[in-house]
């Protein structure tokens, strides 16, 4: 019986009845999992995606992960669908990513407790505290990342930019300093927990996804330790403690549990660390292939320092940030190509009509946000990394409908102008200290989650200023 039911409907035009998106579900209760997660460059669909759009058109349905599920690549319908979360579609996290980020992550809530949890992200990382606290600070951080670099030296520039996001995160998420022997326990653990991620997930002794769990509790032990030191010094009434860190500011909300703070905290590492350092390498990684966009981004942040120095002023400031017009280019197409996340997870909350497809109440449904970005029809020469193409293209979100990297609707990624800022910093500081080549030939692959196979190791070559003056 499941091998029936698995391969009927297998016809090009859906059900009769039903007109479900056409497509096939492939092997009893693993479905199509494999293909669809198999590796590929980022800057593509992949040839899962790709053959069964040239079958089937932009929607079709496929059995993902054991559930019947319509997947798009349609970017009218993946707006719809983001727009449409809480009254036709929901998020809808797979099983074992709950279970690993926990069930109050932010990833995993939908409804009333999402929305509260998420006023919390949403505060964290205001504008107000973008420019006092976090521009600073991610400053400070790429300083010292990049001073570490020594002429002539290879390394990987993933692990670098890791070590620059996590840095930043658990400063602000929970005021822990970088080489500190707890900060580095951390890091290890997450670096495990990370791996059980991206891993098949098998609960048996010696799997990555067993470890994964293991390390989980112990990065909860760590962060239950800080969160009981902030309760007891929001408990004495220390003074500016809920601008401190994160910790700090929910600690004194009675409103929330510790399993729901414990779980923010970690959804919010996982997700404003892997995200942003992934956006870094990709720059780095763009940039290498593109000497005359270097060149301009280069000449673009001489010229914001030598302003600096003539006023006599030392750190970057937000309306330095905002006047990187050429910067903000670079990060428009570095994003659009490099393609951090790929698709999200939904399903469907009642049956839904759209082009002339149903969609069944309770189906999953996998918006692929990369494929607006990588549509002809949408962006010419969707291949090649041009960033000056934005200098024509509207970036307001609410203009331009074809930029999905931070997704859309009421689940709008909350930390993209951190990331945005965080890259450009980072840049601003890179370009003007290194040059840089491919030590070895990688690229930017989609796990799903995004990765470079061999880290992106780099070679650098300080600049002599004195020398190109
Ligand atoms: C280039 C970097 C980044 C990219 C491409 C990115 C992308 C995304 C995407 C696609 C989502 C999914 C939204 C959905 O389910 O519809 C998301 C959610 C989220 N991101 Fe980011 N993100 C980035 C950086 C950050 C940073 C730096 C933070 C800071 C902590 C952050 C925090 C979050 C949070 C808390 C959510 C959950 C939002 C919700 O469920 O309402 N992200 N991000």
């Amino acid at each position: 019986l499941i091998i029936f039911f698995s391969f009927r409907g297998t016809s090009k035009g859906g059900d009769k009845a039903e007109k479900i998106p056409p497509g096939t579900m492939g092997w009893p209760l693993i479905g199509h999992t494999i293909p669809f997660m198999q590796p590929h460059s980022s800057a593509s669909l992949g040839l899962f995606v790709d053959q069964n759009i040239a079958k089937h058109g932009r929607i079709f349905r496929m059995n993902l992960l054991g559930k019947p599920t319509i997947v798009s690549a349609d970017a009218d319908f993946n707006r719809f669908i983001l727009q449409s979360e809480g009254r036709m579609f929901e998020n809808s996290c797979p099983t074992s990513i709950a279970e690993i980020m926990g069930r109050w992550s932010m990833l995993a809530l939908a409804g009333d407790v999402h929305r509260e949890m998420r006023s919390i992200a949403v505060n964290f990382m205001s504008n107000v505290k973008l420019r006092t606290y976090f521009l600073p600070d991610v400053e400070q951080q790429a300083i010292k990342i990049l001073s570490a670099w020594r002429h002539g030296s290879t390394f990987s520039a993933q692990e670098e930019g890791k070590k620059f996001a996590f840095n930043l995160m658990v400063k602000h998420l929970m005021s822990m300093d970088p080489g500190m022997p707890e900060t580095e326990q951390l890091r290890k653990e997450y670096i495990t927990f990370m791996k059980g991620m991206a891993s098949i997930p098998l609960n048996l002794p010696g799997t990555a996804y067993r470890k994964a769990l293991q390390s989980r509790s112990i990065i909860l032990k760590i962060m239950g330790q800080k969160l009981d030191e902030r309760v007891e010094k929001v408990k004495r009434g220390c003074e500016g403690l809920e601008e401190d860190d994160l910790l700090a500011s929910v600690a004194a909300q009675s409103n929330i549990t510790r399993d729901q703070i414990l779980d923010l905290i970690l959804s919010m590492l996982f997700a404003g660390h892997e995200t942003s350092s992934a956006a870094i390498c990709l720059a780095i990684y763009f940039l290498e292939s593109s000497p005359k966009a270097l060149q301009q981004l280069r000449e673009e942040h001489i010229n914001i320092a030598k302003m600096k120095k003539e006023k006599g002023e030392t750190g970057l400031t937000w309306d330095d940030y905002k006047q990187m017009e050429f910067t903000h280019c670079v990060i428009n197409e570095t994003l659009r190509l490099g393609n951090i996340v790929k698709f999200l997870h939904r399903k469907a909350i009642k049956d839904v009509q759209y082009k002339g497809y149903d969609i069944p109440c309770g189906w999953e449904v996998v918006p692929i946000i990369s494929s607006a970005h990588l549509d002809p029809s949408i962006y010419d020469d969707p291949q090649s990394y041009n960033p000056w193409r934005w200098q024509t293209i509207s970036t307001a979100t609410s203009k331009n409908n074809n930029i999905m990297s931070f997704s859309g609707g009421p689940r709008l990624c909350p930390g993209a102008e951190l990331a945005k800022m965080e890259m450009a910093v980072f840049l601003h500081h890179l370009v003007q200290k290194f040059n840089w080549e491919l030590a070895e030939h990688d690229y930017p692959v989609s796990f799903p989650f995004l990765g470079f196979p061999k880290h992106l190791p780099i070679k650098v070559h300080a600049i002599d200023h004195k020398a190109s003056a």
